[in-house]
């Protein structure tokens, strides 16, 4: 009995999205065009469901020069074993920031491949290279700008490739979020100038990837973002207070990924 009523019901209502619900095709809103990527440029976007956080393997597909934005040290193997699998060198392991939640697989690539390590100087952390506003990230012909976005951290950087019309915003932006500001320098009031002037500022149509989502989502639109985040939306005195009364626990790691991280995810033993 239950069965059926249940059938019929899909039925009427199969019958009236059919009947009554033609598909839109004409989009009525602000969406910007999108901007394609270049037959040479490689991007993929790697996840470790752990941390939740997501690696960004990017690279010129002619030169076969490779880069990756915040790996994790459980997936280095499968982050490396993909470079190799796709011919490319890894030329750089990099973070957007000094991470809480995960230790960076940064210190273990550079074992692996040989590639160099790269962080803000604002992070305080180490690295081969220590990179600010005004410097540049050259993979083949393919190139990051870095804008320096403090907030979540004192040293987070958004690294935006302007060609391929995509940014990679760390835990400075997060889809429809931002990151939390109660720790490791963290600053609410840093952080909206940051989204409002480096990342809000961009052409609309700018594919910003983060660096987690906690809700399944893989990319958004400075577009979208400017008009649906529940947080950034709104007045500067707004937005302290909602980030004075996330109320989060601290992430699980952060004891012991703070300290790895500082040295680019290897613990140093210290001289005897
Ligand atoms: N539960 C996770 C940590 C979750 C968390 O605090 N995420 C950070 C980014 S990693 S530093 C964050 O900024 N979240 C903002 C938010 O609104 O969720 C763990 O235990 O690792
Ligand atoms: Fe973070």
């Amino acid at each position: 009995m239950m069965a059926r009523t249940l059938s019929s019901v899909a039925r009427k209502l199969t019958n009236t999205l059919i009947v009554s619900a033609p598909i839109k095709r004409t989009y009525c809103g602000t969406m910007p065009e999108q901007t394609q990527f270049t037959k040479d440029f490689l991007f993929r976007q790697l996840f470790d469901t752990t941390s939740s956080t997501y690696t960004y393997l990017l690279a010129d597909t002619t030169l076969g020069e490779a880069i990756l934005i915040d790996p994790v040290i459980e997936q280095a193997n499968r982050d490396f074993q993909l470079c190799r699998d796709l011919n490319l060198c890894l030329k750089f392991a990099i973070n957007t920031h000094m991470h809480a939640d995960h230790i960076t697989g940064t210190g273990v690539l550079k074992e692996l491949s040989g590639c160099k390590s790269i962080i803000s100087k604002a992070s305080g952390a180490k690295a081969d290279i220590l990179v600010d506003e005004s410097d540049k990230i050259s993979f083949g012909r393919h190139c990051l700008d870095i804008l320096y976005t403090p907030g979540h951290t004192n040293g987070c950087l958004t690294y935006y490739a302007p060609e391929q019309g995509i940014a990679f915003t760390g835990d400075t932006l997060l889809i429809r979020g931002c990151g939390r500001t109660d720790f490791q320098e963290g600053s609410s009031k840093n952080l909206y100038h940051s989204v409002h002037e480096k990342i809000f500022t961009l052409p609309p149509a700018t594919k910003l990837y983060p660096a987690h989502d906690y809700k399944g989502m893989t990319v958004t639109t400075v577009e979208e973002e400017k008009r649906l985040n529940p947080r950034l939306t709104k007045s500067l005195e707004e937005f302290i207070e909602i980030m004075d009364n996330l109320n989060l626990p601290y992430p699980k790691m952060i004891d012991k990924a703070v300290p790895a991280n500082k040295v680019c995810g290897v613990f140093e033993v210290p001289p005897q």
